[in-house]
């Protein structure tokens, strides 16, 4: 059997050309792609790795996120790279495979309402097609939300993300509980029969699974036309405020939002708090951890917030958080739409 991390030299050779290894990491809004990603770079095999992160909303928070590395990086912002900003796409890869030196691998983070295949289209319709090779495709899934979104505006989405895979990762699988998991695989496995599926909590899989060969390898990008772009229902906001944030008036309100926003995640400043905190919501999950210092910046706080089209009141939103700020008199924020 070949060993995980020989395996990409023979699929190159295989393909007869040599071309740049994509792995697409994707799954929904706050699933763990980002945990996973960062998982895999500090890992490291030995490879100079390239990374294009995208997304949703107008900021690129996971661009703050993602660990250092040797080899380039490049973020798209302000759009979906299955759909708004395909362009874009191909410009980050060529970037990348511009670079020099030159990349081995190329990791691909898409936003967390990107549909796989319609990304997939993009490149193999794209110039690049025979410059790069597609290694594996992957799709997170939060354990503990995912069996919401049967019933859901975005049913299909899910559906399209998991079809489109050829390794799904089941992340949270400790906070979903046996019972779910059951129900979530036999739901995965109607879907994409005999998908190779991995559990992990926070996004711990080992690099040589995700490269091994336990998928199952595809030497060329899929030929389906590319579906409806506008297909996804979802919304995003961009908050930001110079003024302090009043820390449990904010976790009140935001809690109080759940309702209409499913995803926020940014970096915010709490009244009394020397340091910038980092804060992230996906369903009814929340989490502040330490952002680092402010350093020269002025503190400060920007919010992305993303929610389906159907409830998602960005000035009603807007208010609620200016309402959370030490001083409402003063009006400092800004409210940006999203795409
Ligand atoms: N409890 C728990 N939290 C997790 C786990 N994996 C990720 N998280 C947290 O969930 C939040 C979202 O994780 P990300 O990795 O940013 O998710 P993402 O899919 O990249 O999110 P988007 O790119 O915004 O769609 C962060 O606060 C993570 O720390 C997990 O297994 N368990």
């Amino acid at each position: 059997m070949l060993k995980p991390l020989d395996r990409y030299p023979e699929a190159q050779l295989a393909a007869g050309r040599s071309a740049l290894p994509v792995t697409l990491i994707g799954g929904f809004l706050g699933a763990g792609k980002t945990t996973l990603l960062n998982s895999l770079l500090t890992q490291g095999d030995g490879r100079r790795l390239a990374v294009l992160v995208n997304d949703f909303g107008e900021l690129n928070i996971d661009a703050r996120l993602i660990v250092k590395i040797e080899g380039q990086q490049v973020e798209l912002a302000n759009g979906c790279i299955c759909c708004s900003i395909r362009d874009d796409l191909v410009a980050g890869v060529e970037t990348l495979l511009a670079s020099d030196p030159a990349p081995e691998q190329l990791l691909i983070e898409t936003s967390g309402v990107s549909d796989p295949i319609n990304i997939l289209c993009t490149l193999n319709q794209s110039k690049l097609r025979r410059r790069i090779f597609l290694e594996n495709v992957v799709t997170v899934v939060d354990a503990v939300h995912a069996l919401d979104a049967r019933a859901s505006e975005y049913a299909g989405l899910f559906e399209r993300q998991v079809r489109g895979a050829y390794m799904i990762v089941l992340n949270r699988a400790g906070a979903a509980g046996a019972e779910r998991l059951r129900e979530l695989r036999e739901a995965i496995g109607g879907l994409l029969p005999g998908a190779a599926i991995i559990e992990t909590e926070d996004g711990t899989a080992p690099l040589a699974l995700l490269l091994g060969d336990t998928r199952v390898g595809q030497s060329a990008f899929r030929p389906e036309p590319v579906p409806d772009p506008r297909s996804h229902p979802f919304a995003s906001m961009v908050w930001r405020s110079d003024r302090p944030l009043q820390r449990a008036e904010f976790m009140r309100t935001m809690k109080a939002l759940s309702d209409r926003v499913y995803r926020a995640k940014g970096f915010v400043n709490f009244r009394h708090y020397p340091l910038a905190t980092l804060y992230q919501k996906v369903g009814s999950f929340e989490s502040c951890i330490d952002g680092g210092a402010w350093g020269r910046t002025r503190p400060h706080s920007e919010l992305v917030l993303i929610g389906l089209n159907s409830a998602f009141d960005r000035q009603r939103i807007g208010l609620a958080l200016d309402a959370c700020t030490d001083s409402v008199a003063r009006p400092a924020s800004g409210l940006v739409d999203g795409p």
